[in-house]
């Protein structure tokens, strides 16, 4: 008796299979696929996984992916339900213009992200801001006040983007992939290390004008494909790389839905 939690971004399809749709469940199974090949789930990954029997999801990929990943989810019996950004809910207040546009990614990394924060503070105690940063096809740099409030974010192409961008509009920036370099002394370090800065310097910036709005230092939480890269140049802040930060905001929000799955 299970629950299937998916992420679906704009390059790959994340899934994870839960003991019960509550937070602090168990992750029985789990795995990513590239957008590419969602058609052949339901004859492949996920073939062979004990029935769920209720799922949650959050896609920002488009109607036409999310109808195509339908399709697979009628492998079982359950009814495919997929987040949509609140002005409240989930323990964050969404301060967006308009709720809803905001990506219900970035809505469900951050309720994950202020879930992990309320359950490592002690009652009493104010739990910290905190900046939630997702490294997936685009970079989001989003800021969480003290009292679970969203005060706004930033969006910036990812890697594969930024790198793609070089390459469409030079000559010769056409080079194989480098690494992340404080002092590149070639074209592919200078591109990686470019893109790692520019991403890096976005985060600092969120982090140090929250610390001015908060009058705390905030928290960063880090997930996404990509994020790992980062880590490395972000060393000398505290980062948090949660690789299942999205699933935990999913696992809060079907808890809040009452989407009862027996143990
Ligand atoms: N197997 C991989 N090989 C190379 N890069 C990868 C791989 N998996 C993830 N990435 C990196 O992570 C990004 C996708 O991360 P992901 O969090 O799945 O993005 P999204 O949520 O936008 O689909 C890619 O653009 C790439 O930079
Ligand atoms: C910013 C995003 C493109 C990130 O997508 P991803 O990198 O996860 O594929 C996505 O969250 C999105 O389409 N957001 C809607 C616009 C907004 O959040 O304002
Ligand atoms: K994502």
């Amino acid at each position: 008796m299970s629950f299937l939690a998916l992420d679906i971004g704009n390059t790959r399809l994340k899934w994870g299979l839960y003991d019960a749709a509550a937070p602090g469940a168990t992750l029985l199974a789990h795995g990513a696929v590239f957008l590419e090949t969602i058609d052949q789930l339901a004859d492949s990954d996920w073939a062979d996984l004990p029935a769920p029997v209720a799922m949650l999801g959050c896609v920002v990929a488009g109607d036409a992916v999310r109808r195509r990943v339908e399709e697979q989810l009628e492998l079982w019996d359950l009814t495919p339900q997929w987040v949509v950004p609140q002005a409240t809910g989930g323990g964050i207040i969404n301060r967006y213009e308009h709720p809803s546009r905001l990506g219900s990614d970035r809505w469900v990394a951050m309720v994950g992200a202020r879930a992990r924060l309320q359950a490592a503070t002690p009652e009493g105690q104010p739990v910290p801001p905190a900046v939630v940063v997702m490294v997936g096809t685009a970079v989001t740099v989003d800021a969480l006040d003290p009292s679970g409030c969203f005060l706004g974010g930033l969006i910036l192409p990812g890697f594969g983007l930024m790198l793609k961008a070089l390459e469409s509009g030079t000559a010769g920036l056409r080079v194989p992939t480098g690494e992340v370099q404080d002092f590149p002394t070639n074209t592919s370090d200078a591109l990686m290390s470019g893109g790692a800065s520019a991403i890096a310097g976005a985060v600092e910036r969120m982090h140090r004008q929250l610390t001015l709005r908060c009058g705390v230092a905030p928290r960063i939480l880090m997930s996404g494909g990509a994020a790992v890269k980062l880590a490395q140049i972000l060393h000398d802040r505290e980062i948090e790389v949660v690789d299942t930060l999205v699933f935990e905001g999913l696992l809060r929000l079907a808890r809040e839905r009452s989407l009862a799955v027996p143990i």
